[in-house]
């Protein structure tokens, strides 16, 4: 079937980057002579057929800015078959004949099944946490990174004024990438991951290890869900005598200016998708490895592929510590 009209939604967490990808895809598919329209809220917003015509002006002025100016939604309903056949009915009322996603694993699972039920689709990794396969990076995850650097950054100094201790929580769901790289950045003591498992004595005693080593401070770095960082720290404050903080940095890590490298990457796989669908492909997902653009069947990409642990990267953070 000849594309007239695309459709371009964000859905899941925002992920900085992701108003970079909108652009691009509406400025590509205008330039290949398509029309293009956004939906408002992600799933969600699809099902409301809250959807905007979009043109070039329509997306002036987002490129450097957080978020996602369409809006985004969790909308669990999204797993049930006939609300996606009725989504799959607004689109064909609208007049939208395939659509690009733009979001985490959850979102890809919809994009997946709406392409099971025939439906063209492209999916674009847009999440903080760095948890799809089939790409090295997703979009936003190295703004995320920046701003817990500079978070962490920040509390070594007051921990190392004070000789105190910091447990920080960061974001990352089930994927332990956004704390491993921030602990390799900030150049912490210890890491949390789920990927990897981990004691409390282990971990306490590399901290007094530091501590009677001649350390100033020492900092903790957690993947969120691996435990409460709360009762770490006090734990933490029993054992060594020294005072100690929990800081959970939250969704601090979510917004802000994307990075000019998620900016570069969000642009060139908005364009990519539109490209892609302009050659006649859909039920794919895009992603980059070693620098270049690359693209799978998404179906085949969410039943057979998995994001890698990067256990040399968790390696590294313990060897420089
Ligand atoms: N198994 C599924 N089947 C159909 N739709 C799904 C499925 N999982 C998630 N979705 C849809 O995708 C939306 C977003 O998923 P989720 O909340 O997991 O975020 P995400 O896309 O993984 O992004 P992030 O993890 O960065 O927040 C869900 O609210 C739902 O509408
Ligand atoms: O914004 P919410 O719905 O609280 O979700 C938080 C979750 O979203 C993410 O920020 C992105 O998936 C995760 O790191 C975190 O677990
Ligand atoms: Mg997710």
């Amino acid at each position: 079937m000849a594309i007239k009209k695309i459709g371009v939604l964000t859905s899941g967490g925002d992920s900085p980057g992701m108003n970079a990808a909108i652009r691009a895809v509406v400025r590509t598919g205008l330039d290949l002579g398509y029309q293009v329209c956004g939906v408002r809220d992600g799933y969600l917003g699809l099902h409301e057929g809250n959807i905007i015509e979009l043109n070039r002006t329509s997306v002036s002025d987002i490129l450097n800015r957080g978020g996602t100016f369409l809006g985004t939604a969790r909308f669990p309903a999204f797993k049930i078959e006939s609300v996606r056949a009725e989504c799959i009915e607004v689109m064909k009322d609208h007049g939208i004949d395939a659509l690009v996603v733009i979001g985490g694993d959850g979102s890809y699972m919809g994009a997946k099944l709406l392409s099971e039920m025939g439906y063209p689709c492209i999916g674009l990794p847009g999440t903080i946490d760095n948890d799809i396969a089939g790409t090295y990076t997703t979009i936003g995850f190295d703004t995320a990174l920046d701003t817990a650097v500079n978070c962490i950054d920040r509390l070594r100094d007051t921990c190392s004024s004070h000789k105190r201790i910091a447990v920080v929580e960061v974001m990352g769901r089930h994927c332990g990438d956004l704390a491993m790289s921030a602990a390799i950045a900030c150049g912490v003591e210890a890491v949390l991951v789920p990927e990897k498992p981990w004691d409390k004595e282990t971990v306490y005693h590399q901290i007094e290890e530091g501590i009677a080593g001649g350390k100033r401070h020492a900092i903790i770095v957690v993947c969120e869900n691996q435990t409460d960082v709360h009762q770490m720290a006090s734990e933490l404050e029993a054992r060594t005598g020294l005072e100690t903080r929990a800081t959970v940095l939250g969704h601090i890590q979510r917004g802000g200016t994307p990075s000019a490298a998620d900016r570069v990457l969000a642009s060139r796989m908005g364009a990519y998708a539109v490209q892609l669908l302009h050659q006649g492909q859909s039920g794919r997902c895009i992603g980059i490895m070693r620098g270049a653009l690359v693209h799978y069947d998404i179906i085949e990409c969410l039943n057979t592929m998995k994001h890698q642990f990067r256990s040399e990267m968790y390696d590294l953070a313990y060897a420089l510590r």
